[in-house]
């Protein structure tokens, strides 16, 4: 039986998360393995309208709490519909962001990391990915590549200070600290291809 792979993106805005995502996919591909590309929030129906629900309106439009439970949602019905469904039948998921960038933009205030684990157990029944790779680069470049993509519109949660998106990084660094043999920093400077090898190199023990 073939045995389907669960593969995140993470990193803050302007890493290149969804620029590697396409790149890693046709890289798999080309070693004959069946990819499904997907995102958060969204992924599915349902979570694309929640998707919209949290990305638009106005800076205070959710409170903490209520933006917490809505990503939890989106990713109830994304692994509901989309993830299990995919790893069923063999193939491998690569998704822009998971329950990794939950944590690190709606844990580290109101809430802690571990209500959004609790949130993420009663939603998703705790699925976690096999592999996640956060992308890191110096904030400058970050915001450069960002600005060069959207000159500077930005969503809702994108628009948030310097000082939210440091913290924002500093999670992920903390999460390959304490869960190394699933998350993985790579360096996302340099050229995408380089990147993209850097990626592969990630996969290592997992590609048949
Ligand atoms: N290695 C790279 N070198 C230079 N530019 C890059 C590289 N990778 C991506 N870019 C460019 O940087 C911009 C941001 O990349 P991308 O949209 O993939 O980032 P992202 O992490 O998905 O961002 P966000 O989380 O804000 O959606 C895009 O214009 C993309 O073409
Ligand atoms: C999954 C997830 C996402 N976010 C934030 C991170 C970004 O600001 C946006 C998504 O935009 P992208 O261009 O598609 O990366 O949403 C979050 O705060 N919490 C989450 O769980």
């Amino acid at each position: 039986m073939k045995t389907g792979r669960f593969i995140s993106l993470e990193g803050g805005e302007g890493v290149g998360k969804s620029t590697q995502l396409r790149a890693l996919s046709a890289a798999l591909r080309a070693r004959g393995i069946d990819v499904v590309e997907t995102r958060e929030p969204g992924g599915s129906a349902g979570a694309e309208a929640i998707r919209t629900l949290l990305l638009t309106g106005a800076a205070d439009r959710w409170s903490q709490r209520a933006e917490a439970l809505l990503f939890a949602a989106a990713r109830a019905d994304h692994v509901e519909k989309t993830i299990r469904p995919a790893l069923q039948r063999g193939s491998w998921i690569l998704s822009d962001r998971f329950v990794d960038s939950s944590r690190a933009y709606q844990g580290m205030g109101e809430l802690t990391d571990d209500d959004i684990l609790t949130l993420h157990r009663i939603g998703s029944a705790g699925l976690l990915p096999d592999r996640t790779f956060a992308l890191t680069l110096p904030e400058a470049e970050a915001e450069r590549r960002a600005h060069m993509r959207d000159g500077g519109d930005t969503d809702r949660i994108g628009a948030r200070d310097s000082t939210f998106h440091q913290r924002v990084a500093r999670s992920f660094r903390g999460f390959a600290s304490a869960e190394s043999d699933r998350v993985r920093i790579v360096d996302a400077s340099g050229a995408a291809q380089t990147v993209t090898m850097r990626l592969l190199q990630g996969l290592d023990d997992l590609l048949p």
